[in-house]
């Protein structure tokens, strides 16, 4: 079984499991529920780079990436360096992560937070509106077109933006649909983990100017946001590049400043 398959299966398990740990009621009333969102789009259209960056431990590609920093300085270095927005990966088994991750970077910046998560239930929509995302992310190879529909819909009644991730033009054809606020091409492929930029300048075209483009992973230095920018990119994400380091917010400050210059 792939990779991608086991975590979907993982995903369903520990979803039903929630549910009757915390009841939907429950995180409805929770105190950040009822916040106005933060827009990561005002903030990607209004800049120059458009860095979106990660928060990431580790990930099945590339085991441990790092284990000794604490989210709250991460997202304060990142605020400090000037990106548009911060993701924060909420998968605990095979990246690391957790919903606690989200609220401390809630309570550590200002920054619109996207809900790094293989989402395939709007309970997790509804997790994420409680632990302070202001977007979440919806990975077109993992859901059929009507889940696409039903859950970018049900989080934009919350206020919630949505990326769609894809990877291939079939993926990208069967998602296009006004629910949707961007779409993320992921320059590494899920299942074999391979990487390349030409996937990004190869969808470019496909993608409909009503949607922010963003381009996705292995990113790792300015010379790729120079070369993809031509191609209607306004959005960066970038993890590993940043959280391999021992300052993450320093690094992402490095980076823009280089990109300035
Ligand atoms: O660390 P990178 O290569 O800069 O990639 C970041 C981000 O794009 C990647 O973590 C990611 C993209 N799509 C995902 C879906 C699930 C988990 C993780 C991801």
């Amino acid at each position: 079984m792939d990779i991608l398959k086991k975590i979907v299966t993982d995903k369903r398990q520990e979803i039903a499991f929630k549910k009757q740990l915390i009841p939907t009621f429950q995180l409805e009333q929770s105190v950040l529920f009822e916040r106005e969102t933060v827009s990561i789009i005002n903030n990607l259209q209004n800049n120059e780079i458009g860095i979106i960056a990660e928060h990431k431990r580790r990930s099945p590609s590339k085991q441990v990436i790092n284990h000794n920093l604490n989210v709250f300085d991460v997202a304060q270095g990142y605020e400090k360096a000037g990106v548009c927005g911060m993701s924060v990966l909420t998968d605990g088994k095979y990246f690391g992560g957790s919903l606690d991750d989200l609220l401390l970077a809630k309570s550590s910046c200002n920054l619109p937070l996207l809900r790094k998560e293989f989402i395939i239930d709007n309970y997790q929509i509804l997790e994420a509106k409680a632990y302070g995302a202001d977007v979440i992310l919806l990975i077109a190879t993992i859901l059929t077109q009507k889940e696409i529909k039903i859950l970018s819909e049900f989080a934009k009644s919350l206020q919630l933006e949505v990326l769609l991730e894809v990877h291939n033009e079939a993926e990208l054809r069967k998602s296009i649909m006004p629910s949707l606020d961007m779409i993320g091409v992921n320059n590494r492929n899920l299942k074999t983990f391979e990487v390349s930029l030409e996937t990004s300048k190869m969808l470019s075209t496909l993608i409909p100017n009503d949607f922010i483009k963003v381009s996705e992973s292995g990113i790792s230095n300015v010379e790729a946001i120079r070369e993809l920018k031509p191609f209607g990119y306004q959005g960066f994400l970038i993890g590993e590049n940043f959280m391999k380091t021992d300052n993450p917010g320093e690094s992402a400050g490095y980076f823009i400043n280089q990109f300035s210059l």
